[in-house]
Protein backbone atom coordinates (compact mmCIF):
# COMPACT_ATOMS: atom_id res chain seq x y z
CA UNK A 1 0.00 0.00 0.00
CA UNK A 2 1.48 3.37 -0.87
CA UNK A 3 2.01 6.27 1.70
CA UNK A 4 0.71 9.74 0.11
CA UNK A 5 0.76 11.82 2.95
CA UNK A 6 2.82 11.44 6.07
CA UNK A 7 2.46 14.37 8.53
CA UNK A 8 5.07 14.62 11.42
CA UNK A 9 4.83 16.81 14.53
CA UNK A 10 2.42 19.48 12.58
CA UNK A 11 2.19 22.41 15.45
CA UNK A 12 0.25 25.77 15.54
CA UNK A 13 0.63 27.86 18.68
CA UNK A 14 -2.39 30.62 18.66
CA UNK A 15 -0.74 34.11 18.74
CA UNK A 16 -3.50 36.57 18.82
CA UNK A 17 -1.56 38.42 16.14
CA UNK A 18 -2.76 36.26 13.45
CA UNK A 19 -6.65 36.85 14.11
CA UNK A 20 -6.37 40.72 15.01
CA UNK A 21 -9.57 40.95 14.33
CA UNK A 22 -11.09 38.17 16.51
CA UNK A 23 -11.14 37.79 20.03
CA UNK A 24 -7.95 36.68 21.43
CA UNK A 25 -8.21 33.16 22.84
CA UNK A 26 -5.67 30.52 23.47
CA UNK A 27 -5.56 27.78 21.04
CA UNK A 28 -2.74 25.10 20.51
CA UNK A 29 -2.91 22.18 18.03
CA UNK A 30 -0.41 19.53 17.96
CA UNK A 31 1.79 18.07 17.65
CA UNK A 32 -0.28 15.91 14.78
CA UNK A 33 1.29 12.88 13.61
CA UNK A 34 -0.67 11.34 10.66
CA UNK A 35 0.05 8.75 7.44
CA UNK A 36 -2.58 8.69 4.64
CA UNK A 37 -2.40 6.05 2.28
CA UNK A 38 -3.64 6.13 -1.24
CA UNK A 39 -7.06 6.04 -2.10
CA UNK A 40 -8.13 5.85 1.90
CA UNK A 41 -10.81 7.53 3.24
CA UNK A 42 -10.23 9.16 6.75
CA UNK A 43 -13.00 11.24 8.88
CA UNK A 44 -11.59 14.00 11.27
CA UNK A 45 -14.35 13.86 14.36
CA UNK A 46 -14.35 15.77 17.71
CA UNK A 47 -16.32 18.32 19.52
CA UNK A 48 -16.71 21.75 18.06
CA UNK A 49 -13.69 23.79 18.22
CA UNK A 50 -11.14 20.86 18.62
CA UNK A 51 -9.56 21.87 15.96
CA UNK A 52 -10.28 19.92 13.18
CA UNK A 53 -10.99 22.79 10.50
CA UNK A 54 -7.26 24.07 11.71
CA UNK A 55 -5.71 20.83 11.07
CA UNK A 56 -7.65 20.38 7.87
CA UNK A 57 -6.77 24.15 6.91
CA UNK A 58 -2.84 23.37 7.70
CA UNK A 59 -2.42 20.40 5.43
CA UNK A 60 -4.19 22.04 2.77
CA UNK A 61 -1.97 24.84 3.15
CA UNK A 62 -3.76 27.81 4.01
CA UNK A 63 -2.53 28.10 7.41
CA UNK A 64 0.86 28.03 7.95
CA UNK A 65 2.21 25.37 11.21
CA UNK A 66 4.66 27.15 13.66
CA UNK A 67 6.25 23.63 13.96
CA UNK A 68 6.38 20.23 11.82
CA UNK A 69 6.61 18.86 8.54
CA UNK A 70 3.97 18.14 5.87
CA UNK A 71 5.16 15.29 3.29
CA UNK A 72 3.53 14.61 -0.20
CA UNK A 73 4.51 11.13 -1.08
CA UNK A 74 8.64 11.82 -1.34
CA UNK A 75 8.51 15.67 -2.22
CA UNK A 76 8.53 17.86 0.87
CA UNK A 77 5.69 20.08 0.73
CA UNK A 78 6.17 22.28 3.45
CA UNK A 79 8.28 22.01 6.67
CA UNK A 80 9.07 24.99 9.37
CA UNK A 81 12.93 23.98 8.91
CA UNK A 82 13.62 24.26 5.91
CA UNK A 83 10.80 26.70 4.79
CA UNK A 84 10.88 25.23 1.75
CA UNK A 85 8.65 26.59 -1.52
CA UNK A 86 6.11 24.82 -1.95
CA UNK A 87 6.76 24.06 -5.86
CA UNK A 88 3.42 24.14 -8.08
CA UNK A 89 2.97 19.97 -8.07
CA UNK A 90 2.62 19.89 -4.19
CA UNK A 91 0.67 23.04 -3.92
CA UNK A 92 -2.14 21.06 -6.72
CA UNK A 93 -1.32 18.07 -4.96
CA UNK A 94 -3.91 18.72 -1.88
CA UNK A 95 -6.85 20.52 -2.55
CA UNK A 96 -9.58 21.68 -0.26
CA UNK A 97 -13.20 21.94 -0.48
CA UNK A 98 -15.34 23.97 1.78
CA UNK A 99 -18.98 23.67 3.44
CA UNK A 100 -20.37 26.76 1.99
CA UNK A 101 -19.05 25.85 -1.29
CA UNK A 102 -21.60 28.50 -3.13
CA UNK A 103 -18.91 31.19 -2.28
CA UNK A 104 -16.00 29.53 -3.58
CA UNK A 105 -17.85 30.10 -6.68
CA UNK A 106 -18.07 33.91 -8.02
CA UNK A 107 -21.46 34.71 -8.77
CA UNK A 108 -19.83 37.10 -11.83
CA UNK A 109 -17.84 34.61 -13.61
CA UNK A 110 -18.92 31.52 -16.14
CA UNK A 111 -17.69 28.37 -14.63
CA UNK A 112 -15.77 27.77 -17.81
CA UNK A 113 -13.85 31.05 -16.35
CA UNK A 114 -13.52 29.79 -13.04
CA UNK A 115 -12.13 26.62 -13.82
CA UNK A 116 -9.78 28.00 -15.87
CA UNK A 117 -8.04 30.23 -13.97
CA UNK A 118 -5.60 27.85 -11.27
CA UNK A 119 -5.11 25.97 -14.38
CA UNK A 120 -3.33 28.66 -16.38
CA UNK A 121 -1.46 30.06 -13.07
CA UNK A 122 -0.34 26.29 -12.35
CA UNK A 123 -0.18 24.45 -15.60
CA UNK A 124 1.70 24.65 -18.95
CA UNK A 125 -1.32 23.63 -20.58
CA UNK A 126 -2.47 25.31 -23.76
CA UNK A 127 -5.68 27.00 -23.70
CA UNK A 128 -7.44 23.96 -26.24
CA UNK A 129 -5.97 21.84 -23.94
CA UNK A 130 -7.62 23.63 -20.76
CA UNK A 131 -10.86 23.66 -22.38
CA UNK A 132 -10.52 19.91 -22.92
CA UNK A 133 -9.52 18.62 -19.96
CA UNK A 134 -11.93 21.28 -18.46
CA UNK A 135 -14.80 20.00 -20.22
CA UNK A 136 -13.78 16.39 -19.31
CA UNK A 137 -13.80 17.11 -15.67
CA UNK A 138 -17.33 18.25 -15.74
CA UNK A 139 -18.12 15.48 -17.46
CA UNK A 140 -16.36 13.38 -14.56
CA UNK A 141 -18.57 14.99 -11.79
CA UNK A 142 -21.64 14.51 -13.22
CA UNK A 143 -21.91 17.65 -15.24
CA UNK A 144 -22.34 18.87 -18.55
CA UNK A 145 -19.50 20.09 -20.96
CA UNK A 146 -21.92 23.33 -21.97
CA UNK A 147 -21.98 24.27 -17.89
CA UNK A 148 -18.72 25.76 -18.64
CA UNK A 149 -21.39 28.94 -20.20
CA UNK A 150 -23.10 28.88 -16.52
CA UNK A 151 -22.75 31.72 -13.89
CA UNK A 152 -23.64 30.50 -10.24
CA UNK A 153 -27.11 31.73 -9.84
CA UNK A 154 -28.10 29.08 -12.68
CA UNK A 155 -26.77 26.38 -10.75
CA UNK A 156 -28.87 24.12 -8.29
CA UNK A 157 -26.65 23.68 -4.59
CA UNK A 158 -26.06 20.31 -5.60
CA UNK A 159 -24.67 21.53 -9.06
CA UNK A 160 -22.40 24.13 -7.38
CA UNK A 161 -21.15 21.44 -4.98
CA UNK A 162 -19.79 19.37 -8.64
CA UNK A 163 -18.68 22.62 -9.40
CA UNK A 164 -16.42 22.68 -6.40
CA UNK A 165 -15.64 19.33 -7.06
CA UNK A 166 -14.34 19.44 -10.61
CA UNK A 167 -12.16 22.87 -9.43
CA UNK A 168 -11.02 21.01 -6.72
CA UNK A 169 -10.03 17.81 -8.99
CA UNK A 170 -8.59 19.31 -11.87
CA UNK A 171 -4.76 19.30 -11.17
CA UNK A 172 -5.31 15.47 -10.92
CA UNK A 173 -4.89 15.86 -6.62
CA UNK A 174 -3.49 12.86 -4.63
CA UNK A 175 -5.60 14.34 -1.74
CA UNK A 176 -8.79 16.00 -0.98
CA UNK A 177 -9.52 17.42 2.17
CA UNK A 178 -13.43 18.24 3.01
CA UNK A 179 -14.46 20.37 5.60
CA UNK A 180 -18.15 19.45 6.38
CA UNK A 181 -18.82 18.90 2.51
CA UNK A 182 -22.50 17.57 3.11
CA UNK A 183 -23.89 19.74 5.98
CA UNK A 184 -25.36 21.77 4.16
CA UNK A 185 -26.70 19.76 1.56
CA UNK A 186 -30.66 18.32 1.98
CA UNK A 187 -29.94 14.29 2.13
CA UNK A 188 -30.78 13.13 -1.92
CA UNK A 189 -28.03 15.74 -2.78
CA UNK A 190 -25.95 14.56 0.06
CA UNK A 191 -25.96 11.14 -0.66
CA UNK A 192 -25.45 11.97 -4.21
CA UNK A 193 -22.12 13.72 -3.31
CA UNK A 194 -21.16 11.11 -1.29
CA UNK A 195 -21.24 8.61 -4.35
CA UNK A 196 -19.89 10.88 -6.44
CA UNK A 197 -16.78 11.09 -3.78
CA UNK A 198 -16.68 7.49 -3.66
CA UNK A 199 -16.69 6.46 -7.48
CA UNK A 200 -14.17 9.60 -8.38
CA UNK A 201 -11.65 7.79 -5.46
CA UNK A 202 -12.07 4.62 -7.20
CA UNK A 203 -11.24 6.15 -10.38
CA UNK A 204 -8.46 8.45 -9.29
CA UNK A 205 -7.26 6.68 -6.58
CA UNK A 206 -7.83 10.27 -3.94
CA UNK A 207 -6.77 9.84 -0.67
CA UNK A 208 -9.92 11.48 0.78
CA UNK A 209 -9.96 13.26 4.37
CA UNK A 210 -13.14 15.10 5.47
CA UNK A 211 -14.84 16.74 8.74
CA UNK A 212 -17.71 15.70 9.90
CA UNK A 213 -19.89 16.16 12.77
CA UNK A 214 -22.64 13.37 10.88
CA UNK A 215 -21.23 10.04 12.70
CA UNK A 216 -23.18 8.09 10.36
CA UNK A 217 -21.80 9.12 7.17
CA UNK A 218 -18.37 8.59 9.05
CA UNK A 219 -19.25 5.31 9.89
CA UNK A 220 -20.60 4.79 6.12
CA UNK A 221 -17.85 6.06 4.17
CA UNK A 222 -14.42 6.38 6.24
CA UNK A 223 -11.60 3.08 6.16
CA UNK A 224 -10.44 5.28 9.28
CA UNK A 225 -11.17 7.64 12.22
CA UNK A 226 -9.26 10.33 13.81
CA UNK A 227 -10.87 11.93 17.11
CA UNK A 228 -9.67 15.43 17.78
CA UNK A 229 -10.31 17.44 21.12
CA UNK A 230 -8.61 20.26 22.46
CA UNK A 231 -5.76 20.33 19.22
CA UNK A 232 -4.59 16.85 20.11
CA UNK A 233 -5.39 13.72 18.48
CA UNK A 234 -6.55 11.64 20.97
CA UNK A 235 -7.74 8.20 19.14
CA UNK A 236 -7.88 7.02 15.72
CA UNK A 237 -7.92 3.57 13.87
CA UNK A 238 -10.07 1.81 12.11
CA UNK A 239 -13.73 3.07 11.72
CA UNK A 240 -15.53 -0.19 13.14
CA UNK A 241 -13.17 -0.25 15.91
CA UNK A 242 -13.22 3.11 16.94
CA UNK A 243 -17.52 2.66 16.89
CA UNK A 244 -17.65 -0.38 18.17
CA UNK A 245 -14.68 -0.13 21.31
CA UNK A 246 -14.11 3.41 21.54
CA UNK A 247 -11.43 3.90 23.96
CA UNK A 248 -10.87 7.59 25.43
CA UNK A 249 -13.87 9.15 26.98
CA UNK A 250 -14.83 11.66 24.64
CA UNK A 251 -14.46 8.97 21.58
CA UNK A 252 -17.34 7.30 23.54
CA UNK A 253 -19.17 10.02 24.56
CA UNK A 254 -19.67 11.19 20.75
CA UNK A 255 -20.47 7.39 19.26
CA UNK A 256 -23.18 7.39 22.39
CA UNK A 257 -24.68 10.21 21.18
CA UNK A 258 -24.79 9.31 17.72
CA UNK A 259 -26.24 5.82 19.46
CA UNK A 260 -28.87 7.81 20.93
CA UNK A 261 -29.61 9.00 17.30
CA UNK A 262 -30.26 5.36 16.12
CA UNK A 263 -33.69 3.56 15.94
CA UNK A 264 -32.91 0.92 18.97
CA UNK A 265 -34.06 -2.03 16.90
CA UNK A 266 -31.01 -1.17 14.15
CA UNK A 267 -29.05 -1.32 17.30
CA UNK A 268 -30.39 -4.95 18.43
CA UNK A 269 -30.12 -6.81 14.99
CA UNK A 270 -28.24 -9.36 14.95
CA UNK A 271 -25.50 -9.45 12.46
N1 LIG B 1 -6.45 30.70 11.07
C1 LIG B 1 -6.49 30.62 12.39
N2 LIG B 1 -5.64 31.35 13.15
C2 LIG B 1 -5.66 31.27 14.48
N3 LIG B 1 -6.51 30.50 15.19
C3 LIG B 1 -7.39 29.78 14.50
C4 LIG B 1 -7.44 29.79 13.06
N4 LIG B 1 -8.44 28.95 12.68
C5 LIG B 1 -8.97 28.46 13.82
N5 LIG B 1 -8.34 28.93 14.91
C6 LIG B 1 -8.65 28.61 16.32
O1 LIG B 1 -8.58 27.21 16.46
C7 LIG B 1 -9.54 26.77 17.42
C8 LIG B 1 -10.25 25.55 16.87
O2 LIG B 1 -11.12 25.91 15.84
P1 LIG B 1 -11.53 24.97 14.65
O3 LIG B 1 -12.35 25.79 13.74
O4 LIG B 1 -10.33 24.29 14.10
O5 LIG B 1 -12.44 23.90 15.41
P2 LIG B 1 -13.35 22.75 14.84
O6 LIG B 1 -12.99 21.52 15.58
O7 LIG B 1 -13.24 22.69 13.35
O8 LIG B 1 -14.79 23.22 15.29
P3 LIG B 1 -16.22 23.14 14.57
O9 LIG B 1 -16.63 21.70 14.69
O10 LIG B 1 -17.05 24.03 15.42
O11 LIG B 1 -16.04 23.60 13.16
C9 LIG B 1 -10.45 27.93 17.70
O12 LIG B 1 -10.19 28.38 19.00
C10 LIG B 1 -10.08 28.98 16.67
O13 LIG B 1 -10.15 30.26 17.22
Amino acid sequence: MSQVLSVNGLTFRHSSKKRWLKKPEVFSLGPIDMQVIKGETIAIIGQNRSGKSLLAKMLAGAVEPDEGQIQLQEERYWSVKHRVARKKADITGIRMIFQHNSESINPGIPVGQILDEPLRLNSTLSESERKTLIGDTLVKVGLLREHIYFYRHMLSDGQQQRVSLAKAILPNPKVLIADEPFAALDPTIRSQTVNLILKLQKEMGLAFIFISHNLGIVRHIADRVIVMDKGQIIESGKTETIFRWPQHEMTKKLVLSYQSLIPQQTLRDPE
